[in-house]
């Protein structure tokens, strides 16, 4: 039986495909290209190039490969665009999703997982935020993957599909092999735009609010390593082939760094001290998001190899440095 990742030529995606191969499952990509790369897709697996809102090509898919597990990745992922094109991430994220859980339930698929956000939780009130936190996103980013996770508990009950909605903090590292991180050149993330900096593909860093009521006045985050996400994701989905419950669970270490903290980290792992602007705060950002989590470490059994920011900061600064030199070997 297969395992279908949508966006798995993505960032988080192919550190997926990498993990369920890793654990010698049969996997298929699809994924339309539109912020991934076909050559972040693991050889082994099969590629089908297109969206995630057509309906009949994910049946045909999910036929011929015998699928019987879908996780699904694709979806527009920044915050701050989401504020100035709120119908577009409803298009991409709310009604696409839609449509492959349609699919799915079309086409008798009884395990999904879905790549949610602590954006649904928008400005909690408690931190560490807990599962069960009112759900209130401020950004439409948050409230387009908040409507699909209750359109899958609301099919989940009206239909035999099982599903475990991860809500990821902020994801950053890369796979500690070499295989895979993050290479859109346009990636907005924090550790992403201070390792390019810290190897002078950008001139500065600027930081986006010093007002924030947080120690330091500037945002916290709870950064957790890409590859520690994919291995949750592998046991969520033995979780649910196990007979486990439909359910929601946050994906962090439960630690928050402030922005100026992870400056401090590029810097002091990469050895370079770059320019850093302070400017004026960013839309649609929480002032702190910190995971409660403690539910996916009782249920699932997962343990973090990689906590750890300067960890995660050199794995990332690792892949930065491969991407530079695959550049200049193409030069
Ligand atoms: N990066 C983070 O910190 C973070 C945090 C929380 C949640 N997430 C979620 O994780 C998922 C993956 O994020 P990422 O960081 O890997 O982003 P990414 O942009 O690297 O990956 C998204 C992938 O989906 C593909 N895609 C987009 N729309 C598609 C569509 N309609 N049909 C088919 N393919 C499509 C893109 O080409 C890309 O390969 C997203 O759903 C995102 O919302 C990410
Ligand atoms: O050049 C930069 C980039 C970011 N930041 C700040 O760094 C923090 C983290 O920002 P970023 O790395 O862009 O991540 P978030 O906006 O927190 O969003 C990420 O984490 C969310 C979950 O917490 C996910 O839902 C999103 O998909 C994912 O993009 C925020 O306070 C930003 O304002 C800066 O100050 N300067």
């Amino acid at each position: 039986m297969t395992v279908l990742v949508t966006g798995g030529a993505g960032y988080i995606g192919s550190h997926m495909v990498l993990a369920l191969r890793d654990a010698g499952r049969e996997v298929v990509v699809l994924d339309n290209l539109s912020t991934g790369f076909r050559w972040a897709v693991h050889p082994e697996a099969a590629f089908v190039e297109g969206d995630c809102g057509d309906e009949a090509l994910l049946g045909k898919v999910i036929r011929e490969h015998g699928v019987d597990a879908i996780v699904h990745f694709a979806g527009s992922i920044v915050v701050p665009d989401s504020v100035a094109d709120p119908l577009g991430y409803y298009l991409n994220n709310t009604v696409r999703s839609r449509a492959l859980i349609a699919a799915a339930v079309a086409n008798g698929v009884p395990r999904f997982l879905f790549s949610s956000t602590a954006a649904v939780y928008g400005d909690a009130k408690e931190s560490p935020i807990i599962e069960a936190a009112p759900l209130d996103p401020v950004s439409p980013y948050g409230t387009s993957k908040l409507m699909t996770e209750m359109m899958l508990r609301d099919t989940a009950r009206a239909h035999p599909l099982k599903y475990v909605a991860l809500r990821y903090f902020n994801v950053a590292g890369a796979d500690p092999a070499g295989r895979s991180g993050q290479s859109s050149p346009r990636a907005t993330h924090l550790i992403k735009v201070a390792t390019q900096a810290a190897l002078g593909e950008r001139t500065h860093l600027d930081v986006f609010g010093t007002d924030y009521p947080t120690p330091d006045g500037t945002c916290l985050r709870d950064y957790i390593h890409v590859s520690d996400l994919a291995r949750a994701h592998v046991l969520a989905l033995d979780y649910l082939a196990a007979g486990g419950e439909s359910t929601v669970f946050n994906c962090g270490y439960g630690r928050g760094y402030s922005v100026l903290e992870v400056i401090e980290a590029v810097k002091r792992v990469s050895g370079v001290d770059f320019p850093v602007n302070h400017v004026p705060r960013r839309a649609g950002d929480p002032a702190a998001l910190v995971a409660g989590a403690g539910r996916i470490r009782e249920t699932l059994g997962w343990k973090p190899e990689f906590d750890h920011l300067d960890t995660i900061v050199a794995h990332a600064l690792a892949w930065e440095r491969s991407l530079a030199a695959r550049r200049q070997a193409a030069e």
